[in-house]
């Protein structure tokens, strides 16, 4: 059972998030996100509510062992220790290579990595990954929670031939340069398909061939329920040039891990033999099919929920695990 804090916590972040939604179909998506970016006060409580939700509430349930819960960044660290220090990203390149000579491409390069990983945290919020060794993290955020983290927009930021910092400030950041993006609950926030798009291109951009980008990405329905979404989002990424190498699904959250491949047409190829009548470009989540009513709705559900305090199915955050989970 959720504590009052927990709720009113994920409230907030929620209604924050809804808001942005609803800013978007109102002035335009682009113009929503420059005024949101420019609202302190609130990108400073959301990041305080975020950090305190995070470290304190979804961290004791991934502590108390009975509820079998999994940690979306233990997850992840162990998915990039078995991808690069276990070697799995070997058994990826054959696939590739295979595919290459089938198609008549040349492979000139392949994956370069040494330890610590280089990885790109994106929405790091209060830098999660901070206590793996075998990691490099780069932790940024539109609104830091401490200041381990830098200050970056990460739809804005330009990519070029180096990192430049200034102060807190990440100015630009290098491209083909990181072994691990990650976007942990990040795509949730950014409120339209066409701009997760953008930071999905951005990803590829700050790749190198054969590194990795990790989605965890918050759903608490049955794995079936958004399965469609999910099929949109591997025919979205490998029209970018990502192939998708594992797909997790929890009780509440799914995981996916995207190569960018040796040579864009691999993944290219993947879209045509592979294509589905029901895979459409598009990065959606189920909150964008929502009217404006049916938001509010949610959001007085989850209200309600707060003040009669009872457990709402939209609120709670367990991560209890299911059973469902493949390599691709
Ligand atoms: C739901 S929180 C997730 C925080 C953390 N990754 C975690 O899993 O606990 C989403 C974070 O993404 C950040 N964010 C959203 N859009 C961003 C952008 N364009 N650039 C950088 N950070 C962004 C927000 O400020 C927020 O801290």
């Amino acid at each position: 059972m959720a504590t009052e804090e927990h709720k009113e916590l994920a409230y907030y972040i929620k209604e924050v998030h809804a808001s942005l939604r609803k800013s978007s179909s109102k002035i335009g998506f682009r113009r929503a996100w420059l005024e949101h970016c420019k609202n302190e006060s609130i990108l400073k409580k959301y990041a305080k509510c975020m950090e305190r939700l995070a470290t304190v509430h979804w961290d004791s349930n991934c502590l108390d062992k009975s509820n079998a819960v999994v940690s979306r960044i233990q997850w992840s660290a162990d998915y990039c220790y078995n991808y690069y220090i276990n070697e799995h990203y070997l058994k990826f390149r054959d696939r590739e290579i295979d595919i290459s000579q089938k198609i008549n491409i040349n492979i000139d390069t392949s994956e370069q990595f040494s330890l610590p990983l280089k990885l790109l945290d994106v929405g790091s919020c209060y830098n999660p990954f901070k206590m793996y060794t075998f990691l490099d993290v780069l932790p940024i955020d539109l609104c830091p929670a401490n200041n381990s983290v830098y200050q970056c927009d990460f739809l804005n930021v330009v990519i070029g031939k180096e990192t430049i910092i200034e102060s807190q400030n990440i100015k630009q950041l290098e491209q083909n340069s990181y072994d691990i993006v990650t976007f942990c609950f990040l795509l949730e926030y950014i409120p339209n398909s066409e701009l997760r798009i953008e930071a999905c291109v951005r990803a590829y951009n700050l790749l190198k061939s054969g590194g990795i980008l990790i989605i965890n990405t918050p759903d608490s329905k049955h794995v079936g329920a958004n399965s469609k979404l999910m099929k949109c989002w591997r025919y979205t990424l490998a029209c970018l040039g990502f192939s998708r190498i594992k797909y997790e699904k929890f009780k509440h959250m799914h995981c996916l891990v995207f190569r960018k491949s040796l040579h864009k047409d691999i993944a290219i190829r993947w879209t045509t033999l592979c294509k589905e009548p029901i895979m459409e470009y598009g990065l959606f989540i189920p909150q964008d099919f929502l009217s404006e009513k049916e938001e509010d709705d949610h959001t007085n559900l989850d209200k309600a929920s707060i003040i009669c305090n009872n457990d709402s199915a939209t609120i709670t955050e367990h991560f209890d695990e299911l059973p469902f989970s493949y390599d691709e």
